[in-house]
């Protein structure tokens, strides 16, 4: 056995992830969880909801979820990491407020919570810590004494998220046809989100002058490109473009989307792209409907060849990275010194959200950072 680990002064991590439909009744109850108050058009709703019965009303979220807790816990039994790991929801059950209810229950104070959300964002983050101040909130009102909750830092840039992704791009890069191989472009991709949030994104006085979102997903595609350069001696050109646009048209979202680029890209004589859905944690509806499904059917009216890479997933690397970052965490919360891992030009991102980071349009309690009101 290895020597223990030590998570003091933490007594629990909670893995806190988005949700998805199980079946064909959950669609549109979860629809409407996601919708809510959110202004987003009935027919982009009808649109989507058609995605997920093209599956079965099954999204493959839950699932990714699951098997990601069984590589936490397997990863922290073997380095002698002792934390009981929870799951909740956003917008599907396990429904977030029942998972901390059943850890208060449990006698959990100190939390520490995994989003799966690498990047800076509204929806990415603060988003997040609304719906745990909403949850403590609801504790709260039924008289319950409430945990202290943390939010692990955002990891885009740590090894073990980007390591993965690397060894996914050239898998796909060998997939396809020897004789468009070397000239294929990366389009790395993410979710479109309004300009208006992408500009406000991230701490204020760190971020340069269109916000966290972008500038960090620049530097994972740098560093992917970079690794896979060293690795096969070819300069693939690279594009970080978007997908999974919602909202009404005349709002600016973040552009170019996936299918105008692959458009593009054919027209100007690619031979071939690789798509690398960098802005995803694990393969869920967004990727498996916008790309796998969307974005072939494009590529394969345009005899564009395209593969897309894996995402992170299960993968052990990044198990591996959450016990990482977690032990640091508690170690900065014991007061000690901690070197703490990043790749890429931008560093390690913060603990603690400041006052003001990735701000919402209306304001709303969000905990997990330095505006939270509870402590
Ligand atoms: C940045 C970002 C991430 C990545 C970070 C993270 O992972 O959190 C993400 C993830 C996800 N988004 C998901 C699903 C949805 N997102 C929606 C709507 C929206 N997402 C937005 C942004 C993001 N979303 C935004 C700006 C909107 C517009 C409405 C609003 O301002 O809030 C809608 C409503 C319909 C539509 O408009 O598409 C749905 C159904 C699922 C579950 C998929 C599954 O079931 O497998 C996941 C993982
Ligand atoms: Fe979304």
């Amino acid at each position: 056995m290895p020597d223990a680990l030590d998570a003091t002064p933490y007594d629990a991590l909670l893995l806190l992830s988005f949700g998805g439909p199980e079946g064909p009744d959950d669609v549109v109850p979860f629809l409407e969880n996601v919708t809510r108050g959110r202004g987003i058009p009935k027919e982009r709703l009808k649109e989507v909801g058609q995605h997920y019965f093209l599956f079965g009303g099954v999204s493959p979220i839950n699932d990714q979820n699951r098997a990601l807790l069984d590589a936490l816990r397997k990863d922290f039994a073997e380095h002698g990491l002792d934390l009981p790991v929870y799951w909740g929801n956003r917008n599907w059950a396990p429904y977030l407020t029942d998972t901390l209810r059943e850890m208060v229950a449990d006698g959990r104070r100190r939390i520490l919570v995994l989003a799966t959300s690498a990047y800076a964002s509204y929806s990415g983050c603060r988003q997040y810590r609304e719906n745990l101040a909403d949850a403590l909130a609801t504790l709260e009102t039924e008289g319950l004494e409430l945990p202290k909750i943390d939010k692990l830092r955002h990891y885009f840039n740590h090894p073990g998220f980007v390591e993965p992704m690397i060894d996914g791009v050239l898998r796909s890069l060998e997939e396809l046809p020897e004789d468009v191989r070397a000239g294929a472009h990366i389009a790395f991709t993410t979710h479109s989100i309004p300009t208006s949030a992408a500009d406000t994104s991230g701490p204020v006085e760190v971020h340069g002058e269109g916000g966290a979102y972008v500038e960090q997903h620049l530097d994972v595609a740098q560093l992917i490109a970079d690794a896979v350069r060293e690795r096969t001696g070819i300069d693939h050109p690279w594009r970080l473009v978007y997908q999974s646009r919602s909202g009404a048209p005349h709002i600016p979202w973040l552009e170019p989307d996936i299918c105008d680029h692959l458009e593009a890209a054919h027209t100007q004589g690619v031979p071939a792209v690789v798509m690398a859905p960098i802005g995803f944690v694990s393969d869920h509806m967004e990727v498996l409907y916008d790309l796998d499904t969307e974005a072939k059917a494009k590529a394969e009216e345009l005899g564009l060849p395209l593969r897309r890479s894996a995402t992170v997933g299960a993968d052990p690397r990044f198990a591996a990275a959450v016990r990482e970052l977690i032990t640091e965490r508690a170690a900065v919360e014991r007061g000690q010194e901690v070197t703490p891992c990043a790749l890429g030009a931008l560093g390690p991102s913060h603990n603690l959200c400041p006052v003001g980071c990735c701000p919402a349009r209306a304001s709303h309690p969000a905990a997990a950072g330095a505006d939270s009101p509870y402590t």
